[in-house]
């Protein structure tokens, strides 16, 4: 199946010669939900604001559905729902006129009853009278989603969308984003929260410094991520790993006083027992043992670190 979002080769340059983005490439199928992870000034914002058309690239092309966004952007623009991540209201608008605006700027016909389902989904029904300025912060980002959706886009972008949100908050929208992909909506958020991309993405890409340094699926990641280390503290010190243990995995560390043994969390065998009986057959005697498991935080830190390099 062709993807609904085909991003090639995009770069982007901002007057003033900051290269922004440095030749992006990436396939997104169509009712997935990928998280794109990077650290501030990553280029996250300015990807998104390519493909919806906000910014123009350099050079580069994205196509939604097949239509190109520079040459076509009115039948790709209709395609998708951008949630911006600055909250960008008219304080004294009410919630419904504001909804059925972004709907009528699309040149879509007026249709009540779809606005109530949206309002409703977001718990906003009974606020539909209610001015911007009367609302929370977290039912205007709700109103920011409503806006996105009243045009029923096919690809909803959202830009940190839980950025400053409460706990509540951010399982609610969770829970729509994943009410939106049963409806083959596809959806790219970007995040700096790991847990999130972790809660309800298929895919993840990692950005940094203008590049996509990595998109996995994150079941395949998670399983990367379930390494850990267990650090063997040994009664004496030893000049090198003995031979008959240098086919595992294993590190000296600590000026020979210790071996650091990495191993995956995943498999069905860790290979502890069978190591610790290869350092007694080799007479190593142990002080401590600790184990430590590296977290999502690390593998993200060590990608961009590794990107940087
Ligand atoms: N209009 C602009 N003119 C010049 N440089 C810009 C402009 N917009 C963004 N940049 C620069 O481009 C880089 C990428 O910014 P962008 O907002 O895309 O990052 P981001 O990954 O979304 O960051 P954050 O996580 O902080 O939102 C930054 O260094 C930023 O300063």
């Amino acid at each position: 199946m062709a993807p609904i979002l085909r991003i090639s080769n995009l770069k982007k340059t901002y007057k003033g010669g900051f290269e922004a983005l440095k030749g992006v490439d990436l396939d997104i199928r169509e009712g997935e939900i990928l998280a794109l992870l990077g650290p501030n000034g990553a280029g996250k914002t300015t990807l998104i604001s390519t493909i919806c058309g906000i910014t123009v690239p350099t050079s580069g092309s994205v196509t939604v559905n097949g239509f190109d966004t520079l040459t076509q952007y009115r039948q790709a623009r209709a395609m998708i729902g951008l949630v911006p991540q600055e909250i960008n209201l008219e304080p004294f608008e009410k919630v419904i006129n504001t909804v059925a605006l972004t709907r009528g700027l699309f040149g879509k016909r007026r249709d009540d009853a779809l606005l109530e389902r949206i309002l409703r989904r977001l718990s906003l029904w009974d606020k539909k009278d209610s001015r911007i300025r009367e609302l929370s912060g977290g039912m205007k980002r709700r109103v920011l989603i409503a806006k996105a959706l009243s045009h029923e886009p096919r690809v909803l972008f959202l830009d940190e969308p839980t950025a400053g949100v409460d706990v509540d908050l951010r399982k609610d929208m969770w829970n729509i984003v994943s009410e939106l992909k049963a409806e083959g909506v596809t959806v790219i958020l970007t995040t700096h929260y790991i847990e999130e991309a972790e809660a309800i993405s298929d895919r993840v890409g990692v950005i940094s410094e203008g590049r996509l340094l990595l998109v996995e699926e994150k079941n395949a990641l998670m399983a990367r991520m379930g390494r850990k280390q267990l650090t063997i503290e040994l009664r004496e010190k030893i000049a090198a790993v003995p031979p008959g243990l240098t086919d595992l995995d294993l590190e000296l560390a600590g000026d020979g006083m210790s071996l650091v043994y990495t191993y995956d969390t995943q498999k069905e065998r860790t290979g502890i027992t069978a190591l610790l009986a290869a350092l007694s057959r080799e007479g190593i005697t142990l002080r401590d043992l600790s184990t430590r498991q590296s977290s999502l935080e690390e593998i993200f830190v060590g990608l961009v670190k590794e990107g940087a390099a």
